[in-house]
C-alpha cells in the first residue's frame, strides 16, 4: 500500500486594511474557503493576530492582500518586496506615481493589481473592449458609476478600468480621451471621441457600473451590479492563491481568468 501524497501547505494570508469594509469581507471569504488569515493590519496596527506592522506581517504570510488606502501603498510595497512576499492590490484611487511604484516592485515580487476583483466586471471589460473596437468614434462613450456614501475616490477604479478597455478597443490612449470632470471644463458641446465619466454617491450601494455607447438614433448599454462585497472578496482570495509561486511580474485579474 502506498502512502497518500503529502497535503499542500495551507495558504497564509496577510491582510492590509483588515478592519475596513473589504478587510472584513475578505476575512469571511477566507473562512468560507478554509484559508488561514495569518494576520491583519489596520491604520493603527494589528487588527487580526500579533504582527505589529506590515514588515512583520509580510514576513509571516505567504501572500499579502491590500485593500487599504493609496497613502499606504508605498510602505506596503516596500515591506512586501523586502520580505519577498507576493501582494494583491485592490486599493483604488491610484495615480501614475502609485502605478510606477507597482511596476518597480514587480521586478522583484509577483504583484497583482486590480481595480475590481469580481469575475463579472472583468468579463464586462472584455465586452466593452470588443464593442469599442467595432463602433466608430461617432459612438459617444459615457461611463456612469454609483457607490456607497463612504467611497473616497471618483471616478471609481472600475470605471477607469472600463474606460481604459474602451480606449484599447479603439487603439487609443485612455489619458487622451478621458474626461473625468466635465463640470470643470469650459462650457462646450461634447468632444467627439472622448470618454465621459459620471460618479454618483449614496447609501450602501456596493458598486454599479454602466458603459453607454450612444450615437444618432441608437444606444448600447453594458453594465454590472455588485449585490455585495462578497464577489470582490472571493475574487481577491482566489487571486492571492493564484499569485503564490508565480515569477516576479505585474499581473491582472485577466491573467488569472485566462488560466
Ligand atoms: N479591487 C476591488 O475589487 C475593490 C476595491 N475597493 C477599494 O479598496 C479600498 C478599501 O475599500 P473599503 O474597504 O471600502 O474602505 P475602508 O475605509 O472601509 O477600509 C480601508 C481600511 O484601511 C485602513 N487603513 C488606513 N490606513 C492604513 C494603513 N496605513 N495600513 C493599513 N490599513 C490602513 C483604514 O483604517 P481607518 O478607517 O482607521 O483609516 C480602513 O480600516 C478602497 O480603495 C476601495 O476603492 C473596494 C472594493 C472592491
Ligand atoms: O470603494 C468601493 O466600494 C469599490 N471600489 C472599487 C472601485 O473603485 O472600482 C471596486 C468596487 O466598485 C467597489
Amino acid at each position: 500500500m502506498t502512502n497518500p501524497p503529502p497535503a499542500a501547505p495551507a495558504l497564509r494570508l496577510g491582510l492590509l486594511g483588515a478592519g475596513g469594509r473589504m478587510g472584513q469581507a475578505i476575512q469571511t471569504a477566507a473562512a468560507d474557503a478554509r484559508i488561514t488569515v495569518a494576520g491583519g493590519i489596520g491604520r493603527e496596527g494589528p487588527v487580526v493576530g500579533p504582527h505589529a506592522d506590515v514588515a512583520a506581517l509580510a514576513a509571516a504570510c505567504d501572500v499579502l492582500i491590500d485593500f487599504s488606502t493609496p497613502a499606504a501603498l508605498a510602505a506596503n510595497l516596500a515591506a512586501a518586496t523586502a520580505a519577498g512576499t507576493p501582494i494583491v492590490i485592490g486599493t483604488t484611487g491610484l495615480d501614475p506615481a502609485h502605478h510606477a511604484a507597482i511596476d518597480a516592485a514587480a521586478h522583484t515580487i509577483p504583484v497583482l493589481q486590480a481595480a475590481n476583483t469580481a469575475l463579472g466586471v472583468n468579463v464586462l471589460a472584455w465586452l466593452v473592449e470588443q464593442a469599442a473596437a467595432r463602433l466608430g468614434p461617432d459612438w459617444d462613450i459615457e461611463i456612469v458609476e454609483m457607490h456607497h456614501r463612504h467611497k473616497r475616490d471618483a471616478p471609481s477604479g472600475t470605471a477607469l478600468l472600463l474606460g481604459t478597455a474602451a480606449a484599447t478597443g479603439r487603439n487609443e490612449n485612455h489619458a487622451d480621451l478621458a474626461r473625468t470632470d466635465r463640470a470643470a471644463q469650459p462650457p462646450a458641446v461634447r468632444e467627439t471621441g472622448t470618454i465621459g465619466y459620471a460618479s454618483l454617491r449614496g447609501g450602501s450601494v456596493a458598486g454599479d457600473h454602466q458603459v453607454i455607447f450612444a450615437t444618432e438614433g441608437e444606444r448600447i448599454e453594458l453594465g454590472h451590479r455588485a449585490e455585495s462585497r462578497a464577489i470582490f472578496a472571493r475574487g481577491a482570495v482566489r487571486a492571492a492563491g493564484w499569485l503564490v509561486g508565480r515569477a516576479p511580474g505585474r499581473y491582472a485579474m485577466s491573467d488569472l481568468f485566462a488560466d
